[in-house]
């Protein structure tokens, strides 16, 4: 097998902003309505610093309204639920999202589930779980495997039903709603985890394997079937023998290169395809509350 196409997520992330910006260019002439993005911080964890920076600089560049919100460390549970419900009953926000992690004092699930479900473009309440588990069309769905899902449908031109998909990892953010997208689309799903007792043989049977566990190259390219589709979900920076650090994915990527037929980089491939999706899941919940068709992004 000859090296592994790679499935460029930072060229098809911008692709969709650029739709996203025309859809939001639309939105004003037609109906008078730009979009707006709040985007709440708590502390001072310098990569979530980046991505909310990055979140805000896309939504304007989008041509919609960026709300930020610096909380400190030491911020209560209290303010925070305060700042969530101003938010929610502010008519010119029609996305609402809470930068995670939170800092230790906080309890994220009670913050996520203050969250105006129809605002909640991280896709990450109960409301929006439920929805995206029963097939329903008002589902906000997860910005993460939602941008999974697009590169997957991209390449593929469409035809997942029946393929075999392995997702490894089974958190809410990305292995769960992962696992109800691909089931949607038709494909035969199996979710590994940490105490799945032979991942190489699941793997070795997956036309699809979405990789979200969190372990810097876990994943072996001997363990694949040849010519599967591999999306790298992880984003872990390792030491370098020479000194220094780098990001690698949740893949061997050499290895995986050398079987798959077509992978994911890291960085590159998925990680910018969450605040693309960020972008357009706000579009999405904008166009549901005020009763407008969603336009195609
Ligand atoms: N409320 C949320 N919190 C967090 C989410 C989320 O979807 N909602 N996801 C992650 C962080 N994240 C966005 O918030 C995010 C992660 C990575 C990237 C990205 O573009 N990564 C680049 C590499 C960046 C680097 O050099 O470090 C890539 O993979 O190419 C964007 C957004 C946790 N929190």
């Amino acid at each position: 097998m000859t090296d592994a196409a790679i499935i460029d997520g930072k060229a098809f992330a911008a692709g969709l902003r650029d739709r996203v910006a025309t859809a939001v260019a639309g939105l004003k002439r037609d109906h008078g309505l730009t979009p707006g993005l709040a985007v709440v911080l708590v502390g001072e964890d310098p990569a979530s610093q980046v991505y909310v920076r990055n979140k805000g600089k896309q939504t304007l560049e989008a041509g919609m309204e960026s709300y930020e919100f610096k909380l400190p460390d030491t911020t209560s549970q209290e303010d925070l639920l305060a700042k969530v419900h101003e938010l929610n009953a502010d008519p010119k926000v029609n996305g609402i999202l809470v930068q995670l992690p939170l800092p230790k004092q906080i309890d994220e699930q009670a913050v996520l589930a203050a969250i105006d479900p129809n605002k909640d473009v991280d896709g990450f309440h109960v409301v929006n779980v439920g929805r995206l588990n029963t097939g329903s069309a008002d589902a906000l769905v997860p910005c993460t495997p939602l941008g999974c899902l697009l590169l997957l449908r991209d390449y593929f031109g469409g035809a997942l039903s029946g393929k075999k998909a392995v997702v490894v990892g089974r958190s809410n953010i990305v292995g769960k709603p992962m696992f109800n997208l691909l089931l949607q689309e038709s494909c035969t799903v199996t979710v590994a985890h940490s105490r799945t007792a032979d991942l190489p043989a699941e793997l070795g049977q997956a036309d699809i394997v979405v990789a979200a566990v969190g372990r810097p190259e876990m994943v072996k390219g001997e363990w694949l079937k040849p010519g599967a589709v591999v999306i790298d979900v992880g984003i872990n920076r390792i030491e370098k023998p020479e000194g220094g650090t780098r990001l690698v994915g949740d893949v061997d990527f050499a290895g995986a290169s050398k079987v798959a037929a077509a992978i994911t980089p890291v960085p590159g491939g998925v990680g910018p395809m969450t605040i693309a999706c960020l972008l357009r899941n706000t579009v999405t919940a904008a166009c549901r509350q005020n009763g407008i068709d969603e336009p195609s992004m």
